[in-house]
């Protein structure tokens, strides 16, 4: 059985299924953003010859996302291992920037 169909739907699943995918994208622009900041921070730490990853700025982020998460009502868990996605791939683009091989600029049209 299927629910793609939306006219079938329970109007509360309808209504939350709409709010959650305003939440997403909501998340994907504020992901987008903090991509271009990373890449000038990739571009700025290459200019100087800093490494790419800075554990001790990691280890602050954490501890500050996991307070917030924990204060909102989310897992402080889930919070650490969400951050510590994005910084693994934040650290890619930041090593393939000092390779001199950026990942292609986005044009975001
Ligand atoms: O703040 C930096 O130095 C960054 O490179 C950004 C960032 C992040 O994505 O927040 C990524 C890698 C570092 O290890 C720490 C933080």
């Amino acid at each position: 059985m299927t629910d793609s169909d939306a006219s079938r739907l329970p109007p509360e699943l309808a209504r939350l299924r709409a709010s959650i995918d305003n939440i997403d994208a909501a998340l994907i622009h504020l992901l987008a953003e903090r991509f271009k900041c990373t890449q000038q921070v990739g571009a700025l730490k290459a200019e100087r010859g800093m490494p790419p990853a800075d554990p001790g700025r990691e280890a602050q982020q954490i501890a500050r996302l996991r307070a917030l998460a924990d204060e909102a009502g989310l897992d402080p868990q889930f919070a650490e291992k969400f951050l510590n996605f994005i910084v693994a791939e934040v650290i890619h683009h930041h090593e393939a920037i000092a390779a001199g091989d950026p990942p292609a600029p986005r044009t975001g049209t």
